[in-house]
């Protein structure tokens, strides 16, 4: 695939293959994976704008960063202008380069607050959500989808009105609100969007293979692409999409992960997050229901080290 370095604002991203924010696993260890095989931004997961205030143990996770991660982003969740202004403008973010506005998620309870994909329906508060988060002086960037309902698609017109407001950047997940996380996306609306405005556009939804992404690129005429899942079962992607070369396999991969988080986050967490990575990492595989027994039932991270080595280094030996 024909990739490029992206510009966004006053930044230059090395590449336009972003990868996506998913809570539960992007946090720093996953992006310094990406961002070292090629992404050319990644996002932290939504963090609530409310919560930021209460400075907890969880929060302070979510927010985790070094000056190792080259260009730091992190999504804001919220719909008060001016709490997510003070948020954006906050101590606890002045570690990151750009703020992301997250108005695509369609979790009921996060909608029916007014936050999330909610916004589509409320362009006007999304506005003032976007000029409150410029005040930071940082580039602001959007998350959004093509509406709300099927039969209600907005992508173009919604896109404009972020970059009215000030949006330096919007990355849509061609899918509606209704439709979750299945189905073709909307090809054709990201199109209209990018065809509306001056500032990137970056298409997101369904990538699930380096020819999907090239269709996505292609049919949408979109800046750049955002991956999801299928960064988790093959980040591999970036480095395919982008030309850069690799040397390491699967096992040194989720090796470095496990090193990496044991290093920086608490054993529970860094458990918890490879045994996720880990079960992506072998989506499409057979006979894996032993592997993934061991991987739950496993207390430590010696432990996690010798079921890795089973999974991933004995068991591809044995196939070679
Ligand atoms: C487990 C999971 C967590 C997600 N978390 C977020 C999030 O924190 N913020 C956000 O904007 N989107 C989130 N998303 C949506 C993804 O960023 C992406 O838009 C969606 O998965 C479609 O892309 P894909 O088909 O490539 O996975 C999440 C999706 C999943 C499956």
């Amino acid at each position: 695939m024909n990739t490029n370095p992206l510009r966004l604002n006053h930044l230059l991203l090395p590449s336009n293959v972003l990868m996506a924010p998913l809570a539960g696993y992007t946090s720093w260890p996953f992006r310094m994976l990406c961002q070292e095989l090629g992404a050319g931004l990644c996002f932290t997961e939504m963090v609530s704008a409310n919560a930021l205030k209460y400075k907890d143990k969880a929060t302070e996770k979510l927010l985790y960063t070094t000056r190792e991660e080259r260009i730091r982003a992190v999504q804001l969740l919220g719909s008060d202008p001016a709490v997510m202004e003070r948020a954006a403008c906050s101590e606890a973010l002045s570690g990151f380069d750009i703020i992301d506005i997250n108005i695509g998620c369609p979790v009921p309870n996060i909608f029916k607050s007014g936050e999330g994909s909610a916004l589509l329906a409320n362009p006007r508060r999304a506005a003032a959500v976007i000029r409150g988060c410029k005040k930071s002086g940082k580039p602001v960037t959007v998350k959004t989808r093509v509406g709300i309902r099927q039969d209600e698609l907005i992508a173009a017109e919604f896109t404009k009105m972020c970059e009215e407001a000030g949006a330096d950047m919007v990355s849509i997940h061609g899918r509606s609100r209704s439709m979750m996380y299945d189905g073709t996306p909307y090809y054709d609306q990201i199109e209209q969007a990018k065809s509306a405005v001056s500032i990137p556009v970056i298409a997101n939804g369904g990538i699930f293979s380096d020819s999907e992404a090239q269709h996505m690129l292609e049919a949408t005429g979109a800046d750049g692409v955002m991956i999801g899942r299928y960064a988790l079962q093959d980040p591999y992607i970036f480095s395919r999409l982008t030309g850069r070369s690799v040397t390491e396999d699967k096992y040194s991969l989720l090796m470095g992960q496990l090193e990496l988080t044991s290093r920086h986050y608490d054993e529970t967490y860094t458990l918890t997050y490879i045994k996720k990575l880990a079960s992506y990492c072998m989506k499409k595989r057979s006979g894996t229901k032993k592997y993934k027994q061991l991987l739950y039932h496993c207390g430590n991270v010696e432990e996690m080290k010798q079921i890795l080595k089973a999974i991933f280094y004995e068991e591809e030996a044995d196939r070679r």
